[in-house]
């Protein structure tokens, strides 16, 4: 498939438009001059770019959970119950799983047998089979902005039926939804699909109507190098803006060391700006959301608490727009509505104790922001040269190539070489470099870390230090140390 990261015209989206619109029968339910009609009645304080905005300017993090059950008013219940005891910000719906793989037909079963059992069987709101009539009823019902947050390798008709729902936010990437999400999908393909749904904002953007779009930050969760998640993010924020995306949050999923977490978020940030300009994207707003831990969980709800509540405070001292909030249930299954409002509580009050409080400037700090930023340079330098200037070509290219390389990734389509593992102090570092492209210097710095750790523990830098990182945070602490 011959991709280029170009801007579609409009008879190139029209013409794919059919056939998306076409893959289930709801997608005969969207119409663009109504939708169109539509977005533009949504008002500021539903407006999930607006309230991004405002926040960022106001220098607050909001609180976001993640929240999708297969009814429709047992969803609306799930949400109102977030919005008002939880005292949520932002909501999202999570989709569930087999609308992520395009499996329409099971989520029909799903949807009739959790009416039959009286409770969900679906693990997310299967929102293209209740089509924009389902998503305009969950819209309507909340006071706040939604935003579908799921892993879909091809979300173009689920795209096409929440914006039309009025939901003005959408999370994913043709990366990030595909190499952590799926085994045998075709790089080049998710990457078009998702300039589908890009394509799609910026005909709503030159509408006067601002979606925001949300890369997914964390990728696999596992251990991932600030440097790598966040070459994916700057990779697809800027394939999102060249389609017409004007509001867009890049995101990072919680290591656990703060210095380097708020660097990340920091380098995030202002490296994701300096591409923008200098790639001519001058009107794309950006925003950042901190993702609290993504790895495995304690069993305990009190220590769940306590992650919960490290994230929080790493969001609050980074200065990050928004926060996505786990649960005490994260190491059980799909939360119960009560506990996910816990959790959110439990968020908001760290965020409001914290409030204007950041971590200041330091050494370390600005150290660590050059390291992440230098690491990131290089990957995307190189992901440019291999596609002779083009993103697009380039992003595959690179994944080919083990350029960017994504740890722990089910993919066959990632090289799968690079190994991280945590440094003496819990910071995550490139233990394999595989074949990422990094200067030497960056090399020297990565092994020196992991030298002092070796030396702490009285054990040679290697893959038994990334083992004993994984199941760390489920056994209490951050630094996988020898048994
Ligand atoms: C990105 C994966 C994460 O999303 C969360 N998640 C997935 N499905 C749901 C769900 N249906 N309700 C609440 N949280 C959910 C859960 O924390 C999981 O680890």
């Amino acid at each position: 498939m011959n991709i280029k990261n170009k801007k579609w015209t409009e008879e190139e989206f029209f013409k794919m438009r059919e056939e998306v619109l076409s893959q289930w029968p709801t997608g005969k339910e969207v119409d663009l001059k109504e939708a169109v009609d539509y977005l533009k009645k949504v008002p500021e304080h539903k407006n999930f770019s607006l309230k991004l905005k405002k926040a960022k300017e106001e220098g607050v993090t909001l609180a976001q959970p993640r929240a999708g059950v297969a009814l429709i008013s047992e969803h609306i219940e799930l949400l109102t119950h977030l919005q008002n005891e939880g005292g949520a910000d932002l909501l999202p719906s999570t989709i569930d799983s087999y609308t992520r793989q395009n499996r329409y037909d099971e989520c029909e079963i799903g949807i009739q047998e959790s009416r039959k059992a009286g409770r969900s069987l679906l693990n997310g709101f299967p929102g293209v089979n209740h089509g924009v009539h389902g998503c305009k009823k969950v819209y309507e019902a909340v006071n706040l902005p939604l935003e579908a947050r799921h892993g879909t390798p091809d979300a173009r008709l689920l795209t096409e039926i929440i914006h039309a729902g009025g939901w003005t936010s959408n999370e994913g990437g043709g990366i990030s939804y595909n190499i952590p999400y799926a085994k045998n999908v075709p790089l080049d393909r998710t990457i078009r699909d998702w300039q589908y749904c890009d394509r799609l904002v910026g005909f709503y953007a030159e509408q006067g109507i601002i979606i925001n779009r949300e890369p997914f930050g964390p990728l696999t969760g596992t251990l991932v190098p600030p440097s790598t998640s966040n070459t994916v993010a700057i990779i697809e924020g800027l394939l999102a803006a060249e389609q017409g995306v004007k509001n867009i949050t890049v995101g990072y999923g919680q290591c656990g060391n703060i210095v380097q977490d708020v660097a990340a978020i920091r380098a995030l940030e202002s490296q994701m700006e300096e591409y923008l300009r200098e790639y001519g994207y001058h009107d794309v707003y950006v925003t950042t959301v901190f993702h609290q831990w993504m790895g495995g969980f304690p069993q305990d709800e009190a220590k769940a608490f306590g992650v919960i509540s490290t994230g929080s405070a790493t969001a609050a001292l980074a200065g990050a727009t928004k926060v996505i909030v786990k649960t005490p249930h994260e190491a059980i299954g799909v939360p119960t509505k009560e506990a996910n409002a816990q959790g959110i509580r439990a968020t908001k009050m760290t965020l409001n104790l914290l409030k204007g409080q950041r971590l200041p400037m330091s050494k370390e700090l600005q150290d660590e922001i050059a390291l992440i930023k230098a690491e990131t340079k290089c990957m995307m330098n190189k992901t440019f040269e291999l596609g002779n200037g083009d993103l697009a070509i380039g992003a595959v290219k690179a994944f080919e190539a083990g350029v960017v390389d994504i740890p722990f990734a089910p993919s066959k389509y990632n090289a799968g070489k690079m190994m991280p593992a945590r440094d003496n102090n819990g910071a995550v570092r490139y233990l394999n470099f595989g074949n990422l492209p990094f200067t030497e210097d960056i090399r020297e710095i990565n092994r020196r870390k992991l030298e002092e750790r070796a030396k702490f523990e009285g054990r040679p830098v290697g893959f038994k230090m990334t083992v004993d990182d994984i199941f760390a945070v489920s056994r209490g602490v951050l630094v996988g140390r020898p048994q």
